[in-house]
């Protein structure tokens, strides 16, 4: 599958912040249109600028509810945790309450994580915006080359991942499936460790990232060392 719209920015400092805005914009519209706002947030290092820029704003309130793409299984407090970083950087000084804030419980294990996630998801509809990165792999959320990624209709829709190739390796993430199900993807991609993936990616190489297109619109927002 080749490459969706992509948007490309001279450096970090121009992508986040027009990612930034752009995300505060689309949350105002939805919450217009349907009262409430679902993203999914990212993980890894390369959100973290987006989720102080919107700690800047002041970005989310009690329409806003939080989840996560994915988590890596080590203590709730860890500082790999995906969503210690996100609470950090941004959700602990929201006004986003705490009930609307979904951290993976990834604490559990793998397997019980993702069956208490995929529980906690059901009654759910599309999500509005599904924010993810991609790593040197061309992985997403934690969906890794070589793996299952979820992709058909009665997946779950979150998995549990034994076998990371990036540590560590118990993992757990929202499937292909359920990333699907949503109005908006929004690829956050930056550096020049990630251009050879966005050249595979773009060449129609089957990899996880291309496995991941919402309903109305997926976007790779792209720094100029990650272009191809
Ligand atoms: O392990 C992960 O990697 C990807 C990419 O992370 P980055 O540090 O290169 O930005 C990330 O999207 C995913 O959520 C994370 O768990």
């Amino acid at each position: 599958m080749s490459l969706p719209e992509v948007r490309v920015f001279p450096d970090p400092e121009h992508l986040v912040a027009a990612l930034a805005d752009a995300l505060c914009a689309e949350a105002e519209a939805d919450i217009r249109a349907r009262g409430s706002f679902h993203l999914v947030l990212a993980g890894g290092n390369t959100p973290r600028e987006l989720y102080r820029a919107l700690a800047a704003r002041g970005a989310g309130d009690a329409h806003w509810v939080v989840w996560y793409g994915d988590e890596r299984c080590v203590a709730a407090d860890h500082p790999e945790r995906n969503s210690v970083m996100a609470e950090m950087a941004w959700l602990a000084a929201s006004r986003i309450p705490p009930i609307n804030r979904h951290a993976i419980p990834a604490e559990c294990g793998a397997r019980d994580a993702a069956d208490a996630y995929s529980k906690r998801l059901e009654g759910v509809g599309d999500f509005d915006l599904v924010l993810l990165g991609m790593g040197e792999d061309g992985h997403t959320a934690s969906l890794f080359p070589g793996q299952a990624w979820g992709e058909t209709a009665d997946s779950a829709d979150a998995l549990a991942v034994h076998d990371s190739p990036k540590p560590p390796p118990e993992r757990v993430s929202l499937s292909a499936a359920r990333l699907n199900r949503s109005r908006r993807v929004w690829f956050l991609v930056g550096g020049a460790s990630k251009r050879e993936a966005m050249r595979r990616w773009r060449d129609g190489e089957r990899l996880p990232v291309g496995a991941i297109h919402a309903r109305t619109e997926t976007l790779v927002w792209l720094d100029r060392a990650a272009a191809p």
